[in-house]
């Protein structure tokens, strides 16, 4: 049975990206299961209106029963978020509390006792913790991978996803196995991505390289390698 849910990352900058962004995901509506708002995209702007774009996104696809991921992608790991680690928890703690979110990015290298105190406040907000661990620039061999998935366990993650950019098709392999090997410990709750042309296969695995959750786009990829939602869903169909 396919468990694959479909992720469209949004990545809008300004309110005209956004809502234009927005409307081309309402026209391929039936092509994803969940939102991900990409808050690192929003770092210029103050918390209050970090805030507003943030609920405006979430009070678009709440209705129509679509759930939604908060990432804060920070520099660090790729994204465009230039907070301080100190920083990068408040915000998540923030976020977890305010806003009618399914699901929060947590990226676990921002240190176990980060990690942990964000784990907290999102339970206590009946949040799921999304542990990530991305690198744009390598991949590690699948047990470095297993060792970083293995970290995610014990620090209480529901869904644990590595990123990671490939240098040849050894890499992209690594990723492949580490998700089969992953999966058979630990459920269904692993996602593994080998990005760029290359890893393109890690995106639409079925069978026991499956990943729990696949991400695209609808307006312009978010990372190197996306594929548009509507494609993946051909693939993973309901
Ligand atoms: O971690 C991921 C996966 C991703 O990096 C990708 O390669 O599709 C895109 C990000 O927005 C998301 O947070």
């Amino acid at each position: 049975m396919n468990t694959t849910k479909i992720v469209v990352t949004l990545s809008g900058h300004n309110d005209d990206e956004i809502k234009a962004e927005i409307n081309k995901a309402k026209d391929s509506i039936d092509d994803f299961d969940i939102v991900e708002i990409r808050g690192d995209v929003f770092d210029a702007l103050n918390r209050e209106d970090h805030g507003k774009k943030v609920r405006f996104i979430i009070d678009s696809f709440k209705p129509l029963n679509k759930e939604i991921i908060y990432t804060y992608r920070t520099a660090r790991e790729g994204g465009s978020g230039s907070k301080t680690t100190v920083e990068y928890e408040a915000l998540l703690k923030a976020v977890c509390k305010s806003m009618d979110i399914d699901y929060i990015d947590i990226e676990v290298q921002s240190g176990d006792k980060i990690t942990a105190s964000v784990v907290e406040t999102a339970r206590e907000n009946n949040v799921k913790c999304l542990m990530s661990n991305h690198d744009f620039k390598r991949t590690p061999d699948t047990e470095g991978i297993l060792s970083v998935i293995n970290k995610m366990d014990k620090l209480g993650g529901d869904i644990y996803k590595v990123a990671y950019f490939p240098k040849d098709e050894k890499d992209v392999i690594y990723v492949t196995e580490a998700v089969k090997t992953a999966k058979a410990e630990y459920g269904d709750k692993v996602v593994g991505i080998s990005m760029g042309a290359l890893g393109k296969r890690t995106r639409t695995a079925v069978g026991e390289a499956s990943s729990v959750l696949t991400y695209g786009f609808v307006a312009r990829d978010a990372a190197p390698g996306q594929i548009h939602v509507t494609e993946l869903r051909k693939i993973f169909t309901k």
